[in-house]
């Protein structure tokens, strides 16, 4: 028979014992525990797109950036950094096999018992560099998000080898060097675009910090009360996204265009072997504007479990981050102030997912 929480055991039973959203799914559930039912406003409604949407969702060959199609390739990137904040990429270098393993290791990490995942609940985890938890900010959260996740920090590769779950650990890491290198020259693009020419200590100062996660998103008896994750922006510069081919990956419109009106949304959807790119808060301040960050959420599934992995590409906590002043003197103002990123980031993980409301840290608000 299916159990019965009251609020307080199944917070402990998810979060403080580490059972997850996936702990509490296996043991039977006809109906979402109230903790989990989300305001009317927040919850997803299942948006059948239409086909002509689905075409002008940007998909980008890559490859294209080595031969005479560069600067077409390179005006793909640019648009779509300038309006959705989200984009596709095939041809990317990174082999199929690799990301079928990922999703592979993903689904065994997971399925592990509480036990084995708990090691890594934070504040036990024998290193700060492996955090397994579930939801987003669960203390903090009004309603609770249908995600159980592990994140692991990059700082080198024995570090990562010697404390990196072993399930996930090899390709983990190989996935992370390969986007990373892609990333790299999404990035030089972007920044070429601004009038800078990207080196190696900008790489490092914008893209320095690393790390992957691994999202699992249980089965859920009501997806139309939940959500897998609420509305939220990525912080860092860059974010690539492996999806398995479940779907419910949305993001919100910003600006009328190609892909929909203004404050749509619309479900970026899973294409075989592609990659997922978006574009943080960090590259929409340097840019004072120009770039997107991309408003997503993620909706649940009452058939199947979904995995995802991003790697997130964020800048190191001491450097600074504010509009490029070359672009600031152009645009005769800045939308931003200048903040160390360490602070940027410790905001951002104290707040609960709130839309684009991360970025209020560093706008500067009109007098
Ligand atoms: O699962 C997804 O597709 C996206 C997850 C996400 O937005 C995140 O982890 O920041
Ligand atoms: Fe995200």
């Amino acid at each position: 028979m299916a159990p019965t929480f009251d609020s307080v055991n199944l917070f402990d039973f998810v979060v403080k014992e580490g059972n997850g959203v996936k702990g509490m799914v296996d043991l039977g559930l006809s109906k979402v525990p109230d903790q989990y039912i989300q305001p009317k406003n927040e919850r997803i409604n299942k948006i059948n797109m239409e086909a002509e949407h689905m075409k002008s969702l940007p998909v980008i060959d890559l490859s294209g950036l080595d031969g005479p199609q560069h600067d077409q390739v390179a005006e793909s990137l640019i648009k779509a950094a300038e309006t959705l904040g989200f984009l596709q990429v095939v041809n990317h270098g990174l082999p199929i096999e690799l990301l079928e393993a990922i999703k592979g290791a993903a689904h065994l990490f997971f399925n592990q018992p509480a036990e084995k995942k708990s090691i890594y609940l934070k504040g036990i985890s024998p290193t700060p560099l492996v955090k397994y938890g579930t939801s987003f900010v669960p203390e903090k959260e009004k309603a609770l998000e249908w995600k159980d996740y592990i994140s692991m920090i990059y700082t080198n590769d024995d570090d990562a080898l010697k404390h990196w779950p072993d399930q996930c650990k090899e390709v983990a890491l190989e996935f992370l060097k390969e986007s990373t290198n892609m990333a790299k020259r999404i990035l030089e693009v972007l920044m070429g675009n601004l009038g800078v020419t990207l080196d190696d200590s900008m790489v490092d100062a914008y893209m320095g910090t690393k790390f992957v996660n691994m999202n699992f998103y249980p089965t859920c008896p009501n997806p139309e009360l939940t959500v897998g994750v609420g509305r939220h922006s990525d912080m860092g510069a860059l974010t690539v996204l492996l999806q398995d081919g479940i779907g419910g990956l949305f993001v919100k419109v910003e600006e009328d265009g190609d892909v929909g009106r203004k404050g749509e949304w619309i479900e970026i959807p899973p294409i075989p072997g592609a990659l997922v790119i978006n574009l943080g808060d960090t590259l929409q301040i340097l840019s004072n504007g120009r770039y997107k960050s991309a408003e997503h959420r993620v909706r649940t599934t009452s058939t199947q479990s979904r995995v995802s992995v991003p790697l997130f590409l964020v800048p190191k906590p001491d450097v600074k981050i504010g509009p490029l002043p070359q672009l600031v003197e152009k645009d005769g103002g800045t939308q931003y102030r200048e903040c160390l990123f360490g602070e940027y980031m410790s905001n951002f993980f104290a707040e609960t997912h709130q839309g684009k409301k991360s970025l209020d840290f560093a706008k500067i608000t009109p007098v």
